[in-house]
């Protein structure tokens, strides 16, 4: 099994981003192949997470010691930030099989229910996008994490009985960009929440060296420095925009590449110097020229960009927070001044002046003001 299946629900719909694909965080097409090709084994080949790999590496030890199975492992964060990988490296580390599926997947309570009575002592369940499993699976899966054990209903009506099934031990990883979405009783049920963060340049840079031995393509160090500024703090965008800087070096140069062709690509490209792409800038340019800079809701906000609610809050803004572009108030979404100059506006007189690199947690992450209207 390759086990790479980052199409599937609404982040790998990407047509929604049309020809920016370029900088959607989740996959594109043509991109699985690269992904399985560039993605880390281990985890001392995973680059950057410090936090999380030091927090990982303690679960895992642990748990190997002890000759058990590790507790259920939520990995939270951004498209693209390395959580599918990581979750196949928890599998590697404890060589164990992962078995994978997904929350649009567990449609049915019989879906998950045949998933689970056929794991193995000591096998890794993934269950990407968690936050999307329908309610009846969500409550099987409950008792599958805490007792190991699932009840399946046979029959309807009175005459229906439910029949108790022992569930090898286990152990569950789920992965989600939307950890608030998830019901308070799955998330209890999860021994350890890794918070995924956008990676720092220099990271970034590391990950594009990497990619590039893999792919022999001549990276210059200023070329990697280049496209890790513009890749929006996320490796796989850093490795898309790693190949077309090698497509535009191929045909325009001689094959190597240097900072002055991976500029001159990622204009081509339409890339800017923030790594901005084209829904960024709609939803800046409508906070800013439609609502004077807020605040506005996120809903409203995705309606003036004719986009999905989901995709502005989960794709958009996280890293517009990071960047120090958007702030999340209690009364809604607000402009920074550096949102306004990066439109070339003048910021009015009130407009909050915020520094770049605010972490970028999810909508339960810790906010500037407080809790985040939603
Ligand atoms: N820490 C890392 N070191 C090196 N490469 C990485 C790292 N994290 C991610 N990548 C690269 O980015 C690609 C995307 O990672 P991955 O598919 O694991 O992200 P994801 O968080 O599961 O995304 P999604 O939420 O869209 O499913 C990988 O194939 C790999 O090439
Ligand atoms: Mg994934």
């Amino acid at each position: 099994m390759n086990g790479d299946f980052g199409d599937t629900g609404e982040f790998g719909d990407t047509g929604e981003f049309g020809d920016e694909e370029l900088l959607a965080p989740s996959t594109v097409p043509g991109d699985t192949e690269l992904d399985a090709s560039l993605r880390p084994r281990t985890l001392s080949e995973f680059i950057g997470q410090a936090k999380v790999r030091e927090q990982l590496e303690l679960v895992l030890h642990a748990a190997r010691n002890r000759g058990r199975t590790p507790d259920h492992i939520l990995l939270s964060g951004p498209p693209g930030l390395g959580k599918t990988s990581l979750a196949m490296i928890i599998a590697a580390e404890l060589g164990a099989a992962i078995r994978i599926t997904s929350g649009p997947a567990l449609e049915r309570a019989g879906d998950l229910a045949a998933m689970l009575s056929n794991l193995v002592e000591g096998d890794v369940l993934f269950i990407d996008e968690i936050h999307r499993i329908a309610r009846p699976a969500e409550e099987m899966l409950y008792l599958a994490m805490e007792d190991f054990r699932v009840d399946v209903v046979v029959g309807k009506g009175p005459g229906a009985t439910s029949i108790p099934l022992d569930v090898a031990p286990f152990t569950l990883v789920g992965a989600t960009t939307r950890s608030g979405a998830l019901t308070g009783p799955l998330r209890d049920r999860f021994g350890f929440t890794a918070h995924m963060e956008f990676y720092e340049s220099t990271e970034l840079v590391r990950v594009l060296r990497r990619s590039a031995a893999i792919l022999g393509i001549a990276l210059a160090e200023e070329a990697a420095a280049e496209v890790a500024s513009r890749s929006r703090g996320t490796p796989r965008i850093a490795n898309r925009l790693l190949r077309r800087v090698r497509d535009y070096a191929e045909v325009r140069g001689d094959g190597q590449v240097d900072v002055a062709s991976a500029r001159a690509a990622l204009a081509v490209y339409d890339v800017d110097e923030l790594g901005l792409d084209r829904l960024d800038r709609a939803v800046l340019g409508a906070l800013v020229r439609g609502f004077g800079g807020g605040p506005v809701g996120v809903s409203t906000l995705a309606v003036a960009v004719g986009e999905e609610p989901a995709t502005v809050e989960e794709v958009c803004e996280p890293f517009l927070v990071r960047a120090g572009m958007i702030a999340r108030t209690p009364r809604g979404r607000v402009a920074t001044a550096a949102a306004w100059r990066h439109l070339h506006l003048t910021p009015p007189a009130g407009a909050l002046n915020q520094t770049i690199g605010v972490r970028a947690r999810e909508e339960t992450g810790p906010t500037l003001f407080g809790d985040p209207e939603v």
